[in-house]
């Protein structure tokens, strides 16, 4: 009975890329694998000279008051000049541009980086449609050509193959294979499509087959390149409320050693031994923490490049640290899990029905249904012999498909007569069908179940007309698991994340998929508030959340999350929506995320440690050398263990060590401190006795050998 009308043309689907897959990345994103290079610390000087400005100083207070020191002990030089305070002097000018220099050098390699990107910014024209409307096919819209600064949010934009995508947008009508390699540096070709979870275009790649039209969603100067631009450069960098803290925490000790230095006047004076501003400043800063003043922002930043080496762009510095904790990790089934291509594979009809018929019913409920998943049942059904085109009906009504109702279909009339076809969620539809006062077979449940046991996605196909409502058989929607998943999840099990699979698919489904990637656990029939509501219960229970997703459905749990990575294939909404975007798509990938944002919390714990450490010892090098000999003091000279050369000696040993152990942990900073899978406790243990017993070694041993050195220089 549906075979009545001519075959039109359906859009044909360019032929799939082969899977993402690692080791074909553009070089230039791997700068520095950690190492730093000599080069790169001479090409740096320049900035870190320029950030001697006041301005820029004060945003680093331990350091801004190196720099007032600096000045004192300058002006005291001048004054009465003297080589003990020229030697002071100059290496507490050493220590301010060695602490900007750990600054400018973790800059300095996103530049290079930068640069290229810039490159790839698009100076293209863009093909805007004057009225475009959707549904609505046509290839002579009134077209003008515009600068692709001029793109506003809402312009519609055709792209055809050979051309540059003009701006950020998503795909409203057609298919396109798009190289994408200017933004992820994966050469291979993605499929971008309308309708579904893989409609995001990135404004500089190549449309290479086909044509599109693409609704415009980023503003001139805040596309996702641009911000990409911003984000390797470190100019947008902000500081995250751990660096707050710790920057808190470091100027209070500044202040409390500011206090002591200045009482520690009135009793030298006491004692019949005055000391010399320069003395007072150099006592100053080795006592404040410098080491890890100098280093806390340089650690930040290169925290942000692993990132970026990794693929991932992080919008926040404060995800990337709240992915150091995290303990739970959402994932969103199809396309994050899974390639993300359902596709129909087999029309399974009930009893009595022949495959023809319901390959006719399924086809006609598709003709607009513009997922990915509706236009392969069209496609299929082609395969049957049956071709129906969306022109057939001039007074068909059709119903989209939406992830509350997980149904679509159409409402037409025939001969006179109405008729109906949904297709969707086994239970969703079986619901229509009995609320029209239809018998749903149970055969309808069996064809559901056993498609889903196998992994696959069943959608129920129903009819209503004046026969009734009664079931006509399913469709066999296929997905393929992502290669590799299962063990990257074990990984994530092994740092003690819990893996939870999301997804609006029926739970067998979605029991049969889990058990393949080795998720710890699932939530099947998941509607995007249940998502969201999942994340909001996890935090409640204290665990920090992270969410992997592509769809727009995604986007409320992506924003809610702790971290929210987006894949780059998904759409607009869910980019716009999470605070990182995985340039490759994978969503293993957190595991490298989790990695940098451990490494960076240790990192930083381990030079924090360090750097206070030091400065006890450092107390203990300088204090006995500036009071020895004086009388009343002479218990103090037998702290004088290291035997050091001159109390001069003594003090600009101290000062030299304390410069020149930035410059030595500037590539530990950069690098990180290695992080292996154990547990938080082990890991603290482990750093507080390395980094601890360290700092407070260090400068024994280093100042010894500089005094040794140095007590050649007449006059110190
Ligand atoms: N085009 C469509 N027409 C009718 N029903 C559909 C269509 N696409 C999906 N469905 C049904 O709706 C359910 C929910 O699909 P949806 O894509 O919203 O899932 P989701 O929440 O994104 O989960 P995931 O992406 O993790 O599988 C599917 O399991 C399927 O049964
Ligand atoms: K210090
Ligand atoms: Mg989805």
């Amino acid at each position: 009975m549906l075979h009545l009308l001519p075959d039109q043309d359906v859009q044909a689907t360019p032929t799939p890329p082969p899977p993402p897959g690692p080791g074909r990345r553009r070089s230039h994103r791997k700068v520095g694998g950690g190492l730093v290079d000599p080069k790169q610390l001479v090409a740096s000087l320049p900035d870190a000279v320029r950030k001697l400005h006041p301005r820029v100083m004060v945003k680093h207070p331990v350091l801004f008051v190196v720099e007032v020191g600096s000045v004192l002990t300058t002006l005291s030089a001048v004054l009465e000049p003297s080589v003990f305070a020229w030697v002071i002097s100059v290496w507490l000018w050493l220590t301010v541009i060695f602490a900007n220099l750990a600054e400018a050098v973790a800059e300095g390699r996103g530049k290079a980086q930068a640069e290229a990107l810039r490159r790839t910014r698009s100076t293209t024209v863009a093909r805007r449609l004057r009225s475009w409307r959707v549904g609505i096919q046509s290839h002579d819209w009134e077209e003008e050509q515009v600068p692709a600064t001029d793109l506003r949010p809402q312009d519609f934009v055709v792209v055809a193959a050979g051309e540059t995508v003009p701006g950020d947008g998503e795909v409203v009508d057609g298919v396109a294979s798009v190289d994408e390699s200017a933004i992820t540096g994966e050469s291979a070709p993605v499929i971008r499509e309308s309708g579904g979870d893989r409609s995001g275009v990135t404004g500089g790649t190549k449309v290479l087959s086909d044509r599109i039209v693409v609704r415009i969603t980023s503003r001139p100067g805040h596309t996702f390149l641009d911000r990409m631009i911003a984000l390797v450069e470190g100019t947008s960098r902000q500081k995250t409320p751990n660096e707050l803290a710790l920057n808190i925490l470091l100027a209070s000790l500044t202040v409390i050693f500011i206090l002591a230095v200045v009482s520690l006047q009135p009793m030298a004076d006491w004692a019949g031994a005055p000391q010399t501003i320069t003395v007072l400043v150099a006592l100053l800063v080795t006592l404040i923490p410098t080491t890890i003043g100098a280093l806390l922002s340089a650690i930040g930043i290169a925290g942000m490049d692993r990132l970026v080496q990794r693929n991932v762009v992080a919008l926040s510095g404060r995800a990337v640290e709240a992915a150091g904790d995290v303990s739970t990790l959402l994932l969103d089934k199809t396309g994050t899990i899974t390639l993300g291509n359902r596709r129909a594979a087999a029309f399974v009809p009930v009893k009595g029905i022949s495959a023809e018929l319901l390959a006719d019913a399924a086809q006609l409920s598709s003709l607009s249904d513009e997922t990915p998943e509706g236009r392969s049942i069209v496609e299929l059904a082609k395969q049957h012999g049956i071709h129906h085109s969306d022109g057939d009906f001039s007074h068909g009504r059709f119903v989209p498909f939406s992830a509350q109702t997980r149904m679509s279909g159409v409402d037409f009339a025939f001969q006179g007569d109405f008729c109906r076809i949904r297709k969707g969620a086994g239970n969703a539809v079986v619901q229509w069908v009995a609320r029209r006062g239809g018998q749903v077979p149970e055969e309808a449940a069996w064809i559901v179940e056993s498609i889903a046991a196998a992994g696959g996605t069943p959608l129920l196909v129903a009819i209503e007309d004046p026969d009734g409502a009664r079931v006509l058989g399913a469709v066999h929607l296929k997905d393929v698991v992502k290669p590799g998943i299962a063990e990257r999840f074990a990984e994530l099990r092994a740092m003690g994340i819990k893996t939870v699979m999301v997804t609006g698919d029926n739970p067998l489904t979605a029991r049969a998929i889990a058990a393949e990637a080795g998720v710890d656990d699932f939530i099947a029939e998941a509607t995007p508030e249940d998502k969201l509501a999942r994340i909001r219960e996890e935090q409640a229970g204290g665990n920090l959340v992270a969410m992997t997703g592509d769809g727009t459905n995604d986007a409320p749990a992506l924003a809610q999350a702790d971290v929210g990575v987006a894949m780059n294939t998904g759409t607009p909404a869910a980019k716009e929506a999470g605070n990182m975007v995985d340039l490759d798509s994978n969503p293993t990938k957190l595991i490298d995320i989790v990695e940098v944002g451990k490494q960076l919390l240790i990192t930083r714990g381990a030079l924090t440690t360090f750097s206070i450490c030091n400065d006890v010892a450092k107390y203990f090098a300088i204090v006995p050398a500036m009071f020895g000999g004086v009388a009343g003091y002479e218990g103090l000279e037998k702290l004088n263990v290291m035997g050091l050369h001159s109390p001069t000696s003594a003090i600009a040993s101290a000062i030299i060590f304390n410069a020149l152990i930035i410059v030595a942990l500037i590539p530990l900073a950069l690098r990180g401190v290695r992080y292996a899978p154990s547990s938080a406790h082990a890991l603290l243990r482990r750093n507080l006795s390395l980094y601890g017993v360290g700092g407070l070694v260090a400068p024994f041993a280093g100042i010894k050998l500089i005094d040794l050195l140095i007590q050649y220089i007449p006059g110190i």
